[in-house]
């Protein structure tokens, strides 16, 4: 094992400083048997640690936070937030930890933060703890989305605790470490706002404008501009789950970056066959957080975002609504384009092609893929033997032969390219019956399982020999009564 002092990693306290309202200094839990179950070694070397060490008990300890460089002031932060539409004016890290801020090789910090870490004084009614499968199934289903290109949090490691967790019943405890470009969130500023002091509002806007979107700092109105850049990467973010076909499932506020990273992968899903109407969190009884209701719900989102920064835009309210409201306009556009051009590309089709064109054949596509129940994922990959001049694979998903034929036809006079397919259609998402599968044997201590996932959705678009089970659909038993869990 190759060892390195402490000395060697060193943690920012940016965030602590600049927001001393939103940051309360706190420390983790004394985890009893710390062991580390996966590290992101390749992600640690983007910020040069060291694997070996981290695998030691000094990087153990650092991992679940017992060991803190001299330096760092580990704090939870406070925000706010809209759950499910109500709202919560104090939530907070009631069970993560801000360890601080690393340099990344590229030279801009991301945020260390911890998850599962104990209780904080955001707890609430919670015990402060994870279960070694929801935190699992963050850092797969995290690097899973990274590896399609999506932006997201990181996911450095998991170390189950050794101290159990008790949800129906006792469950092995874990802590997360996760890597983000920041922790700030739409909540973050709805705290600022609710406190009613502008200087604190100000000061986080002028640090999420540093943090992530410096070139607003040159604009004339540059709280506007953070705004309008918010809107522009959350239109461009949701357009991309869309397309991968990935349900968030609780697009609370809180749970919706400044920065544009997909977080919180608590009842998320890839949604199999496709249908808009698709809910997989226990709670969402309403379907407000289903498949096809995300952009609007990201929209929803970013108008309580313009509501906590009005104060910022102008003096006057009046002016601050008619900025914030042009602005906010701008998110339907932006999404469209972004969903177009994507699915343009999903199609193999040419950036030349009129949207006009192809708007119909993406329509009546989608319709024929509901009214079939085609898994989304499978039917994508498998066009592009199509566009090869095999159209079975992809025709065999479908009940309605007449419609899937008529509906290629006019797809093949197009000319589509089935190299480029390849590259933005993966064969690989983490699949809800596989997810589970690895996250059961993982609490039974069986990693197996885990790392075979991790292995086929780290190069989604790769198709490789012997992962064919990686690239099915759920059997049919499984897919029609799956849930997920918030909280866990
Ligand atoms: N077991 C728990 N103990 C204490 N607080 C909790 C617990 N689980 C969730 N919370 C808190 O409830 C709120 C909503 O939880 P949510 O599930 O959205 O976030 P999370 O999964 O804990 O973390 P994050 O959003 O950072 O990924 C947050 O303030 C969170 O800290
Ligand atoms: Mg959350």
């Amino acid at each position: 094992m190759t060892t390195a002092p402490l000395s060697t990693v060193t943690l920012g306290d940016e965030f602590a400083r600049t927001l001393p309202e939103m940051a309360l200094p706190w420390q983790a839990d004394v985890a009893a048997a710390p062991e580390l179950l996966v590290l992101n070694e390749a992600l640690a070397a983007e910020f040069g640690l060291d694997p070996g060490w981290l695998r030691g008990p000094e990087g153990v300890r650092l991992l679940v936070g017992n060991l803190v460089p001299e330096g760092a002031a580990p704090v939870a932060q406070a925000y706010a937030g809209h759950q499910f539409g109500g709202y919560s004016p104090r939530l907070g890290d009631g069970r993560a930890l801000l360890l601080g801020e690393l340099v990344h090789a590229d030279g801009l910090p991301r945020d260390l933060h911890l998850k599962g870490s104990g209780r904080t004084p955001f707890s609430r009614g919670g015990d402060g703890l994870a279960a070694v499968g929801p935190m699992l199934r963050e850092y797969v289903v995290s690097e899973a989305m990274h590896a399609l290109g999506i932006p997201t949090t990181r996911s450095l490691a998991v170390v189950a605790t050794g101290t159990p967790v008790h949800r129906e019943g006792p469950l092995p405890g874990a802590v997360l470490a996760r890597v983000a470009s920041s922790h700030l969130r739409v909540g973050s500023f709805q705290y600022a706002a609710a406190t009613g002091d502008v200087d604190l509002l100000r000061r986080l806007a002028d640090h999420a404008i540093a943090r992530h979107h410096p070139d607003a700092g040159a604009a004339e109105r540059r709280h506007l501009a953070l705004f309008e850049a918010v809107v522009a990467d959350q239109a461009a973010l949701v357009a991309r789950w869309m397309l991968v076909g990935f349900v968030h499932g609780v697009m609370n506020t809180d749970n919706m970056t400044i920065s544009g990273e997909t977080i919180d992968y608590g009842p998320c899903a890839f949604m199999e066959a496709f249908d808009p109407a698709t809910v997989y969190s226990s709670i969402d009884h309403q379907g407000r957080y289903a498949y096809g209701n995300q952009p609007a719900m990201a929209e929803w989102n970013l108008a309580r975002l313009a509501e906590a920064m009005l104060p910022l835009f102008a003096d006057d309210q009046e002016r601050a609504v008619e900025l914030a409201v042009q602005a906010l306009g701008e998110f339907r556009r932006q999404y469209n384009d972004a969903w177009t051009a994507g699915m343009r590309a999903k199609l193999g089709l040419p950036d030349s092609l009129d949207p006009a064109e192809t708007a119909p054949l993406v329509d009546d596509l989608l319709v024929l893929l509901r009214d079939n129940h085609v898994d989304h994922t499978s039917f994508h990959r498998r066009l592009a033997a199509a566009a090869r001049g095999d159209a079975e694979p992809a025709r065999g998903l479908v009940l309605d032969l007449a419609g899937i034929d008529g509906w290629l036809d006019r797809w093949r006079a197009l000319e589509p390219d089935a190299e480029a397919m390849d590259r933005v259609n993966p064969v690989y998402v983490p699949r809800n019956h596989l997810v589970e599968e690895a996250l059961a044997a993982a609490t039974g201590g069986d990693l197996e399982p885990f790392r075979r996932l991790l292995d086929a959705v780290g190069a989604p678009f790769d198709e490789r020999p012997g992962l064919d089970r990686y690239a099915e659909p759920a059997p049919r038993d499984f897919g029609s009564t799956y849930q997920t869990f918030c909280g866990t």
